[in-house]
């Protein structure tokens, strides 16, 4: 009978080594049935030199196979070695308890096949067959192990690619503490919130700008409502605070008011905080199961921050909240009825998310009842000197201080740009009450992009009553400089002992 080559699959099936060092090697070809078998068999004859040869080169092959194996093996990783057809050639023993594979049932398979079978849910070496080019991914195996993967290309002399080696560390267990780390951060984080709320009592909030006056008359009037609010603006500007503001005016006030930034957690996670889930929904799930922040909020306010960053999927579950009051957790059937005011902010423009297909129309209208558009810090620069004098209060006591700005520092601080708005603002007077060598912090004290605005035209210095403040708390401080006693002060200044005693305390200022 005759073969093909590649029909064949030999086995030696003889070897004999005959006085004058000559090896015969006799080969049977497993693919003929065994009448066939010895029929025609095939030997290979070597002389001793041929024989040393061969017995050192495979030597050196059987080392150099037993260290590969080892290193396989002893790298605690996941190796497999694809060949350029996509087919899987050898894999570490390791294979059965991250892949739930033994050995000879991945060897030979096609890393296509196992993709499309869910073996793996997105194979490296298709990645590095396509690119060329070493990657790094993260899996999902069919038994739900995460796996980080390092496909490497294996190139031959002539720069064709010959191989893909791939190294997978299974990450199940790192990753599950992290999400359950992050879960526990979050619900402190919450519970932070919660203890501030009460024992900040009510959330003060500083402007005289007539926009914001305006923002606050309507805020009463949907207050009594629950009305969805969106707030709008650049970030920093306040949308949380007033957020928080318009539940202090509501009648849910003595509810809770529960805050997520839906920019801050992954996709899942975001779903199942706001939804909570049944016990063993999903792998590193809290094994009791969990209330979501919905529920949390139950009679009062829950605020949405950073809304456009929700996936689809979470934007239509929160869509039927909305629509129905009901909602299902992760993993159960049966709807819960739930009663929560719903206020929502952003700085994207939703608008264009909606008509690029990001966002749910449906739902954009849902919470877009009451738009409301806190203005820019650079849009109000009348509300600067006052919320100077705010946050430098706020922490001069929390830093025992007795810190204030010149008015040419003030002046600074008005004509720059505040990108930031009141939170950079905040920041950077926090940061000038613990760092200032004096008491009275001067443009040279100012960080070197407030120092430089100088060119523009102060536009407004303060309110008459807020210049007198300022001037009077300067030489108050210059006063007590020079003075050992009130008397002296009091004397110097021509006004009377007690009365210099109530505009110290008033200034928070002191006898050093
Ligand atoms: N009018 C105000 N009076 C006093 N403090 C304010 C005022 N507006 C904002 N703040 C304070 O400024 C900081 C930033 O405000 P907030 O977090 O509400 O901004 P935001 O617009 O929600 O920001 P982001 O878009 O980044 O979420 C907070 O500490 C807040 O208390």
């Amino acid at each position: 009978m005759e073969h093909a080559l590649n029909d064949w699959s030999l086995e030696v099936s003889q070897m004999e080594l005959e006085d004058n060092g000559t090896l015969t090697v006799t080969f049977e070809d497993n693919s003929l049935d065994s009448q066939q078998k010895y029929t025609n068999p095939l030997s290979l004859h070597f002389d001793s030199d041929r024989l040393q040869e061969f017995i050192t080169t495979t030597n050196v092959y059987r080392s150099l196979e037993s260290e590969f194996k080892s290193v396989m093996e002893l790298s605690g990783e996941l190796v497999t070695i694809v060949n350029k057809e996509g087919t899987v050639e050898r894999v570490s023993s390791n294979c059965k308890k991250i892949m739930g594979l033994a050995v000879d049932e991945f060897v030979g398979r096609s890393i296509y096949d196992m993709e499309r079978l869910g073996v793996i849910t997105l194979s490296s070496s298709k990645k590095v067959l396509e690119t060329l080019k070493e990657v790094q991914m993260t899996q999902r195996t069919r038994g739900d192990r995460r796996l980080f993967v390092r496909g490497i290309p294996l190139f031959n002399e002539s720069g064709s690619l010959e191989k893909v080696i791939n190294f997978s560390r299974d990450i199940t267990e790192e990753s599950n503490l992290q999400e359950r780390l992050r879960e526990r951060e979050f619900e402190i984080n919450v519970l932070l919130q919660e203890v501030q709320r009460s024992h900040s009592g009510k959330n003060l909030l500083v402007s005289k700008a007539a926009e914001i006056e305006k923002v606050t008359h309507l805020l009463n009037k949907v207050a009594q409502t629950d009305a969805t609010v969106l707030f709008l603006g650049e970030t920093g500007v306040g949308k949380s605070a007033f957020a928080k503001h318009l539940h202090e005016l509501s009648p849910r006030r003595a509810a809770p008011f529960i805050q997520l930034n839906c920019a801050v957690l992954p996709d899942q996670l975001v779903e199942s905080e706001l939804f909570g889930y049944a016990k063993g929904s999903f792998t590193g799930a809290n094994q009791q199961g969990k209330k979501g922040l919905i529920e949390a909020a139950a009679g009062g306010t829950l605020f949405l921050d950073e809304i456009g960053e929700l996936n689809l999927q979470t934007q239509t579950k929160l869509l039927q909240v909305l629509q129905e009051k009901t909602f299902t957790p992760i993993g159960k059937t049966e709807p819960v009825k739930v009663d929560v005011r719903f206020v929502a902010a952003t700085n994207r423009d939703l608008e264009e998310m909606v008509e690029t297909g990001a966002f749910r129309r449906d739902l954009y209208y849902r919470i877009n009842v009451v738009p409301v558009l806190i203005p820019s810090l650079r849009e109000r620069t009348e509300d600067i000197p006052m919320l100077i004098h705010h946050f430098t209060d706020k922490f001069n006591g929390e830093y025992k201080r007795t810190c204030s700005f010149s008015r040419d520092a003030i002046d600074r601080l008005i004509n720059y740009r505040w990108p930031g708005n009141v939170r950079e603002l905040e920041n950077m007077i926090e940061q000038l009450v613990i760092t200032a060598p004096a008491e009275v912090i001067k443009v040279s004290d100012l960080p070197q992009k407030v120092q430089r605005c100088k060119e523009q035209i102060n536009l407004f210095k303060g309110s008459f009553k807020e210049q007198m403040q300022t001037h009077e708390r300067e030489i108050l401080q210059d006063a007590l400089k020079e003075a050992k006693n009130l008397n002296e002060i009091a004397e110097k200044l021509k006004i009377d002992v007690s009365t210099i005693s109530r505009k110290l305390k008033k200034h928070g200022l002191k006898l050093q």
